[in-house]
């Protein structure tokens, strides 16, 4: 697993006003700063691609350079995973993306609730690079099944999962379910709270971005 916060830089900074109950009263800003986390995000995973030289014309010769050599797919759940999503796609700039729909059935369960998902819309995932993108890794129930019903779309070569801020028993969850994956994320929290979200967190990151559902 990949932290970004495991070394000062201003992705802390970044974490940080996302989880400042002051700063969260800007929902503008609260999406910037998840927008700005992604593009982050997006520049380490894009170390694990796979490059071939290429060569730039400028005005005065030639410049050798690297270039990827083939977009990954972009993959998000909705709604909460939007803006980290649009920090993946100012760095990748020809991707193909997918989206899910998923919520908790039962959001004030205690301790257990079901997944729904009700609605998927993705391209071909055969051999491609597939990066799934969502901000909170709670239980780590949404992403594993996300992931299990994308694969009727294909089998991609590599799997990476990206979230802003995973709980520790999300992770041990996601790495028992998704072995084969490589996860990517800002920060990891040690606990849960009884409804299952992550303490400290940030609190609701679909409703900090886009207002409290009915
Ligand atoms: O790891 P889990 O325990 O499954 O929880 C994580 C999920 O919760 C959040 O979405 P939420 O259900 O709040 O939906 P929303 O985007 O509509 O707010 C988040 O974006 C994840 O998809
Ligand atoms: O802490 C959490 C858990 C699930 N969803 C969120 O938005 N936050
Ligand atoms: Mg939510």
């Amino acid at each position: 697993m990949f932290t970004l916060t495991s070394s000062p830089s201003v992705a802390c900074q970044f974490i940080a006003e996302l989880r400042d109950v002051r700063i969260q009263q800007d929902s503008m800003r609260f999406r910037k700063n998840m927008e700005r986390l992604g593009e982050l995000l997006a520049y380490e995973v894009s170390k694990a691609m796979r490059y071939e030289k290429s060569s730039v014309t400028t005005p005065l010769g030639n410049s050798e350079t690297w270039a990827l050599s083939e977009q990954p797919v972009l993959a998000t759940v909705l709604r909460a995973g939007l803006p980290l999503f649009q920090g993946f796609m100012n760095f990748f700039d020809r991707a193909e993306s997918a989206f899910i729909g998923a919520y908790r059935s039962t959001p004030d369960a205690q301790y257990s609730f079901d997944i729904e998902l009700n609605y998927i819309a993705a391209p071909n995932l055969n051999n491609k690079n597939l990066i799934l993108i969502d901000p909170m890794l709670a239980t780590g129930k949404s992403i594993v099944k996300a992931k299990q019903a994308l694969l009727k779309y294909g089998l991609p070569k590599q799997i990476h999962i990206v979230a802003a801020i995973a709980s520790r028993q999300g992770v041990e969850y996601v790495s028992a379910h998704l072995p084969d994956c490589h996860l990517w994320v800002g920060a990891v929290d040690e606990e849960m709270n009884h409804k299952s979200y992550i303490v400290p967190g940030l609190g609701d990151a679909g409703d900090l971005a886009f207002g409290e559902k009915l």
